[in-house]
This record gives C-alpha cells, sequence and structure tokens, in this order.
C-alpha cells in the first residue's frame, strides 16, 4: 500500500492528512496558530509560526499510525493563497510578518492604480481585478516600507513566495525555490494566457524579477524534501493553492462543474476548461490546475468572510463559547426575525469589490434575539454565495445543477439546507470533507503513478448527504431583495 501526505496550510490553522490510495484518511493533525491583527483591517502571521505549525502536524500525521516515510509515495501542498512571505536567501529567514490576503493594507495603491484605470490592463493579462487580496501590491508595499529591503531585494538577497513556495524552501533545505502555476495567478504579476511573470506589471509595481519563484505545473515533481526532516527523501509532487485544490479533490473535472468551499472565507470555483472566461460581473479568472501541458481554467468568486463570522461570534463579541455551539443557537429560532448581518470585516469581494464597506448588522428590533444574531450570521454565508453564484451564471452561460461543497462550516446542516432553498439547486456534501488536502494529495499521486488518471481519481469521490431545495420562488425572492438591501447599508461606509 502506498500513502500520500497532504500538507494544507490553511488560513488559521495547518493541517497534514495521510490518504491511503482510496483517498482514505488514515491520520492526521491540525494546529491552529496566531492570527496577528497590527491594525484595523491589517493581518499578518508569522512565517515561523507557519512552518513550526506545519511540520509539527505531518510528523505528527505519520507517527500516529507509525506510517513507515517508506511508503509514502509523495508529497502534495494545498495553501492559503495570495499571503506573502519575504525571506533572506541566504539564511532563509522571513525578513518580516507574512502579509494575509485578507490585509487591507494596499488599499491606498489599489486606489491608485484604479484611478489610473488601469483595471482592465491588469484584468486582461491575470485574469483578476485590482484589489488589495492579491499579493502584488503587498510585495510593494513590503519593499517600499522596510528601510534597505527594495536594494536587498534589487542584489537577489531577498526571495518572495507565496506560503506554498515558503514550505517548499524550507522542506528542501533552500534547493528549491518554486511555485505552481495556481498560486502565480493570484499575485496579480502573473500572465495566466503566456503563463510567465508579466515584465510590464512587475515594472507598474516595481518588483524585482530576480525576488520571484519558478512557476510550476500543479502535479509533477517540484523537488524532495530534505532527508533531515522525514528521515529520506520524498519527493514534492503535487501543490495548488487550497482552492483550486479542494475542486480537485471535489472531482470537478469536467466544464460546468463547480465547488464552494465554506472556510474562514467562501471560495466558489467553476471549472470552464481550457478557456480562459474573461468577467465583466467581478469575478476572477484563474488558473484550476496545469497537468503536463493542459491548463484548465477556471472562473471564481471569492468572499473573504464566511466561517470567520462564527469566530467573530465566539472571540469577537463571546455570544458562544465554542463554535459548534452555533448551530444550536442558530436553530433556536425559525428564522432570522428580519435580521441581516453582511460580514464586510474587511469589505466585500465578488461581485462588490467594495473595499469601504463594512460589517453591518440591520433589521433588530425589541424581540431580537442571540439566537436571530447567530442565524443571520450563518445566512450571510449562503446569501453571499448566492451573489457570487448569480454572477458566476450570468457570466459563464452555464446553470448550475447541483452544488458540491466542502470546508468546515459544511457541518452545518442549516446552512446547507438553507444554501440550496436560496440556490434553487441540490448541495452535495461528499463523504471526506477534506477535499483541500485530498486535491494536493490526488495530484502528488498523478505525478507519481499513484492514479493512472483523472477518471480513477474521480471514482474515488462519494456523497455524505444531499440538501434539497425547499423553498418557494417567492420566499427566495423576498430574501434575497431583503439581503441585497442589507448590503447597500454596509457599502461605502469607510470614507477616504
Ligand atoms: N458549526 C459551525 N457552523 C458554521 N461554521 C463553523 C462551524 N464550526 C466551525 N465553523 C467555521 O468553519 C471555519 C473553519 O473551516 P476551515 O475549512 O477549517 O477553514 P480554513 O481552512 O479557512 O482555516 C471557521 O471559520 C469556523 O468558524
Ligand atoms: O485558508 P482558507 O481555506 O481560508 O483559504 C484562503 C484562500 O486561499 C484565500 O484566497
Amino acid at each position: 500500500m502506498k500513502y500520500l501526505l497532504a500538507l494544507d496550510q490553511g488560513t488559521t490553522s495547518s493541517r497534514a492528512i495521510v490518504f491511503d490510495e482510496q483517498g482514505h484518511a488514515v491520520s492526521s493533525a491540525q494546529q491552529e496558530f496566531e492570527q496577528i491583527f497590527p491594525s484595523p483591517g491589517h493581518v499578518e502571521h508569522n512565517p515561523e509560526a507557519i512552518w513550526k505549525s506545519q511540520i509539527e502536524t505531518a510528523k505528527e500525521a505519520l507517527d500516529t499510525n507509525a506510517i513507515p516515510d517508506s511508503e509514502i509515495a509523495a508529497i502534495g501542498i494545498a495553501n492559503q493563497r495570495e499571503t506573502v512571505v519575504l525571506w533572506d536567501k541566504k539564511s532563509g529567514q522571513p525578513v518580516c510578518n507574512a502579509v494575509v490576503w485578507q490585509s487591507r493594507i494596499t488599499d491606498p495603491i489599489c486606489k491608485r492604480l484604479k484611478a489610473d484605470q488601469l483595471d482592465s490592463f491588469i484584468r486582461e493579462k491575470t485574469g483578476l481585478v485590482i484589489d488589495a487580496y492579491f499579493s502584488g501590491t503587498k510585495i510593494q508595499y513590503l519593499l517600499d516600507n522596510i528601510s534597505g529591503l527594495r536594494r536587498r531585494a534589487e542584489q537577489g538577497e531577498i526571495l518572495f513566495g507565496t506560503v506554498d513556495s515558503f514550505l517548499i524552501w524550507r522542506l528542501t533545505n533552500g534547493r528549491v525555490h518554486a511555485t505552481d502555476v495556481t498560486n502565480a495567478s493570484r499575485t496579480m504579476l502573473f500572465n495566466i494566457h503566456t503563463q510567465e511573470w508579466d515584465r510590464e506589471l512587475l515594472d507598474l509595481l516595481k518588483i524585482p524579477e530576480c525576488m520571484l519563484p519558478e512557476v510550476m505545473p500543479s502535479s509533477g515533481i517540484i523537488g524532495h524534501s530534505d532527508p533531515s526532516i522525514f528521515g529520506r527523501e520524498i519527493p514534492i509532487a503535487g501543490c495548488a493553492g487550497d482552492q483550486q485544490a479542494a475542486t480537485f479533490g471535489q472531482a470537478c473535472f469536467s466544464p460546468g462543474d463547480a465547488k464552494n468551499t465554506y472556510g474562514t472565507g467562501c471560495f466558489m470555483l467553476l471549472n470552464t476548461g481550457e478557456q480562459a472566461v474573461t468577467s465583466q460581473l467581478g469575478l476572477l479568472t484563474t488558473i484550476g490546475w496545469k497537468i503536463g501541458k493542459t491548463t484548465t481554467y477556471c472562473l471564481e468568486g471569492s468572499v473573504f468572510i464566511a466561517g470567520a463570522v462564527v469566530q467573530w461570534l465566539r472571540d469577537g463579541i463571546g455570544i458562544i463559547e465554542e463554535s459548534a455551539q452555533v448551530t444550536q443557537l442558530c436553530d433556536s429560532v425559525h428564522d432570522n426575525g428580519g435580521v441581516y448581518f453582511v460580514p464586510a470585516f474587511v469589505g466585500l469581494g465578488t461581485p462588490y469589490w467594495d473595499s469601504s464597506a463594512r460589517g453591518t448588522i440591520i433589521g433588530i428590533t425589541r424581540g431580537t434575539t442571540s439566537g436571530h444574531i447567530a442565524r443571520a450570521a450563518i445566512q450571510s454565508m449562503a446569501f453571499q454565495s448566492m451573489d457570487v453564484l448569480d454572477a458566476m451564471q450570468q457570466e459563464s452561460g452555464v446553470k448550475l445543477t447541483r452544488l458540491k461543497v466542502d470546508g468546515g462550516a459544511t457541518v452545518n446542516n442549516s446552512l446547507l439546507s438553507f444554501q440550496a432553498g436560496l440556490l434553487g439547486v441540490p448541495v452535495l456534501r461528499p463523504q471526506i470533507q477534506e477535499t483541500t488536502a485530498l486535491g494536493a494529495a490526488f495530484l502528488a499521486g498523478l505525478a507519481t503513478g499513484v492514479y493512472a488518471d483523472m477518471d480513477e481519481i474521480a471514482e474515488h469521490w462519494t456523497l455524505d448527504r444531499e440538501f434539497q431545495p425547499a423553498m418557494s420562488v417567492n420566499q427566495r425572492e423576498n430574501l434575497s431583495a431583503d439581503w441585497h438591501h442589507a448590503v447597500r447599508a454596509a457599502r461605502g461606509w469607510i470614507r477616504d
């Protein structure tokens, strides 16, 4: 029996899962790490905390079931995307905290790019909208604000990577500086059509090319882990941004297949095949994966705050002690009591791209209880996903017949029932919900002969539960109208 070790480096935790050839998780480990909020809207991680938690969980997952490392065929990596790590090439030490994808610290840079009317120029090359979400402006910000850093970067002393790249560098003991096409496609520096770092964009954002990693396919041997880490060299054979990995893990292999992940944020990806569909409605055109010479593109809707709203109920206002309690609190009321919660904590992503929006709870009356607030919080994930799907269907002309879902918040049955009703299509939760890690394992297994082809991988997808839509058209339209009324209230709150 061969096994695959998947490293799933997420926004709030690092996970490692060992899968057998059938795609069953045989052991796993998870560690949360610190979220650093230096100022409102700015989010950082300590790269050493990312590395430590990831490597400790990998070792724990291998030790738990005493899986000999000789039986690990390959390592696959899936990671939080866009987050920027800069490190010293010689020492391998980070030169600052990682700037996390959620951070709005580069809003002013983005405003200038928009004022210069560079939207279509950037969209045509990268498939992205101008937003602080992506890596490019974050790198520029660090080079501009840390004394001496730009000079050192220009001299080739500083390397940039998204989190996958940093992990690869550390796993290979500084021998490989690489990323994969999916991660590169989230930097706002990569031309998704020519699949090269884009000279004009690098000049625009004043980023020295020598900092950038080599871009590899998502499935294929990128390098080998140093023997000092797991006792022997193991090929690193799969790598993808976590949302693309989840799309692969959900076996969304045909054009028209879609999945929605409900983690810290919500990310819906629709496979558009070998065609990169350009969006006019605020969706992102992104690379789904590249296997051999074939690139699969996706349309993506990115919602910044989804499950994080539950963390806020727990850690921000303390109306629950454990995340799981939200289900009970939410089920303590029959409906939202007219309360709508727009969790625009860091602005709004798809389809609004409004960095001036802020979190809004509206419709509160004397009869409002914590149950209504909790229910409105849970419903906000479904409403935001509804907005994304509406844009996606309009843009692609594809009428979705079902939606595969995954991510930590999909343990919540009320959320998924409400989602099915709101979308008017069945929502399918798979048995293996660790689809992100599974996707990374599949990509690595495909490169190392554990799987013959994608048809074999697709056979491993099994259904846990299907949630049927049970909402009248009238009800759906009323809820949707109220939600959009609430969104209007949340928008434009931050003034220049
Ligand atoms: N019962 C629940 N209902 C809704 N959301 C939940 C529930 N339990 C946990 N969550 C949310 O799920 C998210 C964790 O999902 P996960 O996929 O692990 O996220 P990530 O990969 O972004 O770190 C957290 O934001 C958490 O608040
Ligand atoms: O870590 P997650 O699962 O919240 O995913 C984060 C996304 O990759 C951000 O684009």
